[in-house]
């Protein structure tokens, strides 16, 4: 997953940007980046790292300008050099700089025709660079001197036809404005905020409201799926459904995990979903496991924390923080390698004997990915003296690769893949195991806005929303982008000559 945000204002928005992507850095660790324009010139400062390590001082100064977008990153697709660090540029037409949140399923068909049809060159192995260059070509295909909103509505809708996948954008082009647009099922979230100055109205858009608050913008709305927002340089607002065919199918796992619990995606509070998760589960587990005594509910911070304490009320067992987590280590499943990963639940996580010493403890996580985490807590729990450890995910078993901007590439390394329940326990080493069903989760989530009729939910039950995967596509992405072709180094090292500027 990945951090966008822009935005449009009438004094400088280098802090505004910088205050945003902090808020966003759950979204991605591995790079950020910040693009102003200034004078008709961009100003860009991205590297590797946390949004507080790439930034200093003489960064920040030199970031002029009253517009200006900006990205943290967790690749899914290309190498994690910094040179696939966002936004990215290109000079023609008129000068563009792209940030994206998602992925594209059609990337190599994209590669082969934009040297065959629009003569243009890519320099790295990312996806976004591949779509910042075909809205480029939309855009130089309208010949307009003075591009108007039309314009750019059109170039939108050209590259809805031509882009599969997963995209929430944020583009500024030199000398007009910012361009936001959401892919036609509006997989990434992405919203539209506003704020009344004395020097005139101000516009942001960002992946998450968290951000428009945290900034002191007033949320508005989502931007639709499909549809593209343009504010212009003056803080013109103009927007457009740019899609016959759009449809909103949000994915879910960003209200399981990836989402901050206080931000709403598609008027849904993240918050208020994870609390009916922890309901529905806690009502399956007084189901199922109506036998079974269970002295206390701990969760496996910081997602599941909110999840647990409903399961608590509803099992009517004591809530208890089990575990402390070390507030310096940022999330472990969208670190990039297994060693890293595995390393980082125990630097991360340490229990408190106290609360697990001779009791039946039920440990609750939001969900099981790869079991990085859920093995080596229910190690913790039995090392500091749980009698009984079982343990619930609040996701229901995840057992297909993701391909709209969540790194699990590869079947083979989701712990639920070919296993049914028991087994899994065994490898995790439960004395029990229970997951959430997928009716519950959708309902869950569903409960926020009624009127969304479809979620994409392909990692629990393989039906992927954009209808071009299959499982040639599959055993593709995971020859590419498994932990082990990370770590032989085919995705990590760039093979082309790396001309980002470092400094
Ligand atoms: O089965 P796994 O592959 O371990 O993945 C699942 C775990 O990873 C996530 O936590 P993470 O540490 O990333 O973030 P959090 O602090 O927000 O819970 C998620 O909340 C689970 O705890
Ligand atoms: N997680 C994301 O949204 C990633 C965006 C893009 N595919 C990249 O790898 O940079
Ligand atoms: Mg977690």
């Amino acid at each position: 997953m990945c951090g966008v945000v822009g935005i449009v204002a009438h004094s400088p928005v280098n802090q505004a940007l910088y205050d945003a992507l902090t808020v966003l850095q759950h979204r991605g660790q591995d790079a950020a980046g910040i693009m102003t324009i200034n004078d008709g010139m961009f100003k860009l400062r991205k590297a590797n790292g946390l949004v507080r390590d790439v930034f200093e001082q003489k960064h920040m100064e030199r970031l002029a300008g009253n517009w200006g977008i900006g990205h943290v990153r967790y690749p899914t697709a290309g190498t994690s050099t910094s040179a696939e660090a966002q936004p990215f540029y290109t000079n023609s037409p008129y000068g563009i700089a792209l940030a994206h949140n998602g992925n594209l399923t059609n990337a190599d068909e994209l590669k082969e025709n934009l040297k065959s049809e629009a003569r243009r060159h890519v320099n790295t192995s990312s996806d976004s660079e591949l779509l910042m260059n075909w809205f480029a070509h939309e855009l130089c295909e309208a010949n307009a001197w003075d591009l108007t909103p039309k314009d750019i509505f059109n170039a939108v809708t050209k590259l809805h036809n031509k882009a599969r996948g997963a995209y929430a954008v944020v583009a500024s082009i030199v000398g007009f404005g910012i361009v936001a647009f959401r892919d036609v099922y509006g997989i990434r979230p992405l919203v539209l905020g506003r704020r009344v100055t004395d020097l005139g109205t101000e516009y942001m858009v960002a992946s998450e409201s968290v951000a428009v608050d945290a900034v002191g913008f007033e949320f508005v709305r989502d931007v639709a799926p499909g549809e593209a927002i343009y504010i212009t340089k003056e803080g013109e607002l103009h927007s457009q459904l740019c899609s016959d065919t759009a449809e909103l199918v949000p994915c879910l796992f960003e209200y399981v995990y990836f989402a901050r619990p206080d931000s709403t995606i598609d008027e849904i509070s993240v918050y208020a979903t994870r609390v009916r998760m922890g309901k529905k589960l806690g009502e399956k587990i007084k189901r199922v496991w109506n036998e079974l005594e269970i002295d206390v509910v701990i969760p496996i911070p910081e997602t599941s924390c909110d999840i647990a304490v409903e399961i608590a009320s509803t099992l009517n067992v004591p809530y208890r923080q089990g575990f402390v987590k070390n507030r310096y280590i940022g999330r472990t499943f969208i670190m990039p390698g297994q060693q890293q990963r595995r390393k980082s639940v125990r630097r991360k996580l340490n229990a408190i004997s106290s609360e697990f010493e001779g009791k039946n403890v039920l440990l609750v996580d939001d969900s099981v990915v790869r079991g990085t985490t859920s093995e080596q807590i229910i190690e913790m729990a039995r090392d500091a003296g749980a009698k009984n450890v079982y343990f619930a995910s609040a996701a229901p078993e995840i057992r297909f690769p993701n391909v709209y901007g969540i790194d699990m590439p590869s079947a083979n390394e989701l712990i639920a893949y070919g296993r049914e329940v028991e087994e899994i326990c065994q490898l995790i080493k439960a004395d029990g195991l229970i997951f959430q069903d997928l009716p519950d989760l959708i309902e869950a989530v569903k409960a926020g806005n009624p009127s969304i009729e479809q979620f994409e939910s392909s990692v629990f039950n393989g039906e992927y929303i954009t209808k071009d995967v299959n499982q040639a596509y599959l055993d593709h992405l995971d020859a590419l982008r498994s932990d082990s072709a990370k770590d032989s180094g085919s995705a990590n090292q760039s093979s082309s000559l790396d001309i980002h500027n470092f400094s």
